[in-house]
């Protein structure tokens, strides 16, 4: 693959900016100019950035919720009805447009205002346009954010930056192993080389814009350390095409220990790897998303894994918090479960934030243990990619040295097999070709053997088949019946 990781050229995006714009009918209207200027005349109560650099010197952890509805009105009627009970505004965008299909997303917006209800999964703003988009930045009050999955978002994030959304989330690894089948992720990373590059665009004309790698991967039973591998990885392209703000991302695992020890290790190494190559303006935050694997039905049981998430973020100092709702094991939620979601969350983050520092010799053990981890496996990237870190990351998918679990893509090598400890702490059951010291090989099987001993039954895959079922069976671990 012909992929580098220097910035690229402008008349190389230029280019490919006009074959980008005429994609669908909408990209005409997309003006950067206006977009700047839109950007620069937004009050700083609607920033992202700023609202993330002041959550980070206030030690606070901003409230976020998903939400996403096929129809401007509506749209715009339930961030506002959500605005009160949260810091920061998302917009969740539908499967249709996550996948360019854009003649489908029509359709659903069609079929919706003939329903008079939203028969799409979420918000489909390249469709609505920029006039659309510039409706809905302007008729809500705090900052937002494009949040989807989308493994080519060059159109969308022109229409919605030019639009004055603050904030995209994504990446060239994240959505594309967890979201798509069969494509290549050289042709993924080289798209969202080009949004990074427009967000560098803007950077380079004062307008910083927010970039959030997609932390949670395929959410479930993802070890930490892979997971970081790849905010680190992302966030490390990004910085190289011009973005200067940047969240990286964590998806709660469920074993308090592991869980803020994550959050404090994926600070610590962000600063560690984005120095080691040279960069020292950025502006980095975190952000913890609440269980993103299988919730229980029942709503009281949900609020439970909820408050726990919350009370993980806060101890683990995160600067952002993406909230769940009890509706989540049904589908998207009303507005009154997200806002439930968001209160219960609040309420625990409250609670814990008039604490002290919680320190205990497990999280420092698993800070250290996780930095081990990403030192051996970002080592390993850094040496396949000699010199270009996008080659790097190819080359690593292609060997299994980072592997994903669950993951759909063919491109992820999928030899890698996690599963829960007798503590519920995530820990790897195969290694697969992840490359590993031997002591930590050595700790991780014995932590599994301890649970194998507490179980009465040798270590095996139904293990990890009863810990994806186990929290919304109202278990951390999936202890055999
Ligand atoms: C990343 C996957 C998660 O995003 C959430 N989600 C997806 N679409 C919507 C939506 N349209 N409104 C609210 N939440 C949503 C839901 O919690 C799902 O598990």
């Amino acid at each position: 693959n012909d992929l580098s990781d220097t910035k690229l050229d402008y008349s190389v995006y230029v280019r490919e900016r006009d074959t980008v714009l005429v994609t669908w009918h909408t990209g005409r209207d997309v003006d950067f100019a206006r977009g700047v200027a839109r950007h620069r005349d937004m009050p700083d109560s609607k920033k992202f950035s700023v609202a993330l650099a002041k959550a980070e010197h206030d030690q606070r952890t901003l409230l976020q919720p998903r939400a996403g509805v096929a129809l401007l009105r509506e749209h715009t009627k339930l961030l506002n009805d959500l605005s009160p009970y949260c810091d920061v505004l998302p917009t969740t965008v539908d499967a249709y447009t996550r996948h360019n299909r854009y003649e489908e997303a029509q359709q659903g917006i069609d079929r919706s205002r003939a329903a008079g209800k939203s028969l799409l999964n979420g918000f489909p703003p390249v469709n609505h346009g920029v006039s659309g988009c510039e409706q809905l930045v302007d008729s809500v009050s705090k900052p937002i954010q494009v949040r989807h999955g989308t493994p080519d978002a060059r159109l969308m994030a022109e229409i919605t930056l030019a639009s004055g959304f603050s904030s995209f989330e994504g990446g060239g690894i994240s959505y594309n192993i967890p979201y798509s089948k069969n494509v290549p992720l050289s042709r993924s990373i080289r798209h969202w080389q080009y949004c990074d590059r427009l967000v560098g665009l803007y950077e380079a004309e004062g307008v910083s814009i927010n970039r959030e790698p997609f932390g949670p991967l395929t959410g479930t039973l993802v070890p930490p350390f892979i997971s970081h591998t790849v905010a680190l990885l992302e966030g490390l392209l990004a910085l190289r095409q011009g973005v200067r703000c940047i969240t990286l991302g964590y998806g709660q695992a469920g074993n308090l220990a592991q869980d803020v020890a994550a959050m404090r290790s994926l600070r610590r190494l962000a600063h560690h790897y984005f120095a080691l190559f040279g960069y020292g303006d950025y502006a980095l935050s975190t952000v913890f998303h609440q269980w993103m694997g299988g919730f229980p039905e029942n709503e009281a049981k949900a609020y439970s894994v909820i408050a726990l998430g919350a009370a993980a973020a806060k101890f683990g100092g995160a600067t952002k918090i993406i909230v769940k709702t009890p509706h989540e094991a049904s589908g998207v939620p009303t507005m009154e479960a997200n806002r439930a979601g968001l209160q219960a969350t609040e309420q625990m983050i409250n609670m814990v934030s008039d604490q002290g520092y919680l320190a205990t010799n497990e999280i420092d053990q698993e800070v250290a243990l996780i930095e081990r981890e990403v030192h051996s496996v970002m080592a390993r990237v850094i040496q396949l990619g000699q010199g270009n870190l996008a080659r790097g990351v190819v080359l690593a998918f292609e060997a299994g040295v980072v592997d994903i679990p669950f993951a759909p893509a063919t491109v992820n090598a999928g030899l890698m097999t996690p599963v829960r400890d007798n503590n519920g702490a995530i820990r790897i059951f195969d290694q697969g070709n992840i490359p590993l010291p031997d002591d930590v090989i050595a700790l991780h099987r014995d932590k599994v053997a301890e649970r194998a001993t507490a179980e009465g039954r040798s270590a095996s895959f139904s293990m990890v088949v009863d810990d994806v079922r186990a929290i919304s069976a109202s278990r951390l671990v999936g202890r055999p019946n």
